[in-house]
């Protein structure tokens, strides 16, 4: 593993040491203006807005190359993405990075697979699949066990594997159990104290990590920003769900594994929703509950839904009444809702060899969506 200090990883090294040799076969640097240039494809038919603002006018990189290199040296330590390792997988790359985030006052760990396609045709931005992980996960879970790589190395798209939360904050009770606090963001903003100090990981996820990744000086050379997908597992189903219904437009597609489908109804939800949003704020509940979202206004009647939710049958935590995927289909029946797909695989857990069983088909339905297929 090649481990860096942030001191070191200025622009400039990055690009001659640390990517080699993914970066250093690009001599000609793609100005991040061309950004602008791509084309939308695909459009989704309930899009409502362009899914996430254009990078040059959220990050400030490209103002980079006026500074002088002490400055530029400190900004991007402040602003972008460090590189801690670099594996190959699948003919692509693995890369382990970090960066400050200001939504949680933390570093945050973040994990990108580029396919070979991309790193064959520097310059060729490939679609992107967010991938949210589970209770108690890193980025490091899916990445070595999930097997997303496999699919995502054949089609021809990166994946992103956030963390599930903040991680140092030491606030009071944030590692006392499994299922809340560290490792357990649920994707919501906190509005409750402690830990509404960094607890933000719906914004994080939202607006935050796709203007680090897609403004980052040599990463968004590979990423498109208007042709993303979400997935995820549990937890990380129930967050790559809800932030899909609650941005129309945003994502291409959405699927999921065993998601938490009615957190306002189960063990794990009303916890989480209880201790990050209030006990008795039971709307602000159902603005981050699935099975809610799918029967507003934005998704009531639409046509063309792309969701694909798997749930194995021999899955514990669906039958202890966690998932509730039921529910899920129930309203979406009552909402008038097509393109929506739940199955359930015979006798599969809730473990990653459910994962890594179906998770070419994920990457497919997301690829379909992606222009790929
Ligand atoms: N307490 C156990 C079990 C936790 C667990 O099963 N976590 C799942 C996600 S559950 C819903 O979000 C998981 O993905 N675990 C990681 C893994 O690699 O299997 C524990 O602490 O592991």
């Amino acid at each position: 593993m090649i481990t860096v200090s942030a001191y070191n990883c200025s622009r400039r090294n990055l690009s001659s040491s640390l990517l080699f040799p993914l970066f250093k076969s690009q001599a000609r640097r793609q100005p991040l203006s061309s950004f602008t240039s791509s084309t939308t494809r695909n459009h989704h038919p309930s899009a409502v807005s362009t899914p996430f603002p254009r990078p040059r006018c959220y990050h400030p990189t490209p103002k980079l190359t006026k500074l002088k290199i002490s400055q530029r040296a400190i900004f991007a330590d402040k602003m972008g993405l460090t590189v801690k390792a670099t594996i190959a997988s699948f003919g692509g790359k693995l890369f382990k990075l970090s960066h400050p985030s200001t939504s949680t006052g933390t570093d945050m760990a973040v994990n990108i697979y580029l396919p070979p396609s991309a790193l064959k045709s520097p310059g060729t931005k490939v679609p992107v699949l967010i991938y949210l992980s589970g209770l108690t996960c890193t980025p490091e879970n899916c990445s070595e066990k999930g097997f997303f790589q496999h699919g995502a190395s054949k089609r021809g798209l990166a994946v992103v594997y956030p963390d599930t939360s903040p991680r140092g904050l030491n606030l009071p009770g944030e590692k006392d159990s499994w299922d809340f606090g560290e490792g357990a963001g649920f994707y919501v903003d906190a509005t409750q104290e402690p830990y509404k100090k960094g607890y933000n990981m719906y914004s994080y996820i939202t607006s935050e990590l796709p203007k680090v990744l897609f403004g980052d000086e040599e990463f968004g050379k590979y990423l498109d920003s208007e042709r993303v997908s979400i997935t995820g597992h549990s937890m990380g189903g129930h967050g790559a769900l809800s932030l899909y219904l609650k941005n129309p437009g945003m994502y291409k597609s959405v699927s999921a594994f065993a998601p938490i489908a009615n957190p306002c109804e189960c063990a794990w939800g009303k916890k989480a929703f209880g201790g990050y949003l209030g006990e008795e704020n039971k709307e602000e509940w159902k603005k981050y509950d699935s099975t809610d979202l799918i029967k507003g206004e934005a998704w009531r009647g639409n046509k063309d839904a792309r969701v694909l939710v798997d749930v194995g049958t021999g899955d514990n935590f669906y039958k202890q009444g966690q998932l509730l995927p039921e529910n899920f289909e129930k309203a979406v029946k009552e909402a008038g809702v097509e393109g929506v797909t739940v199955r359930y695989q015979e006798d599969y857990d809730h473990s990653y060899y459910f994962m890594a069983s179906f998770s070419d088909d994920h990457v497919d339905h997301a690829a379909k969506y992606l222009g790929l297929l």
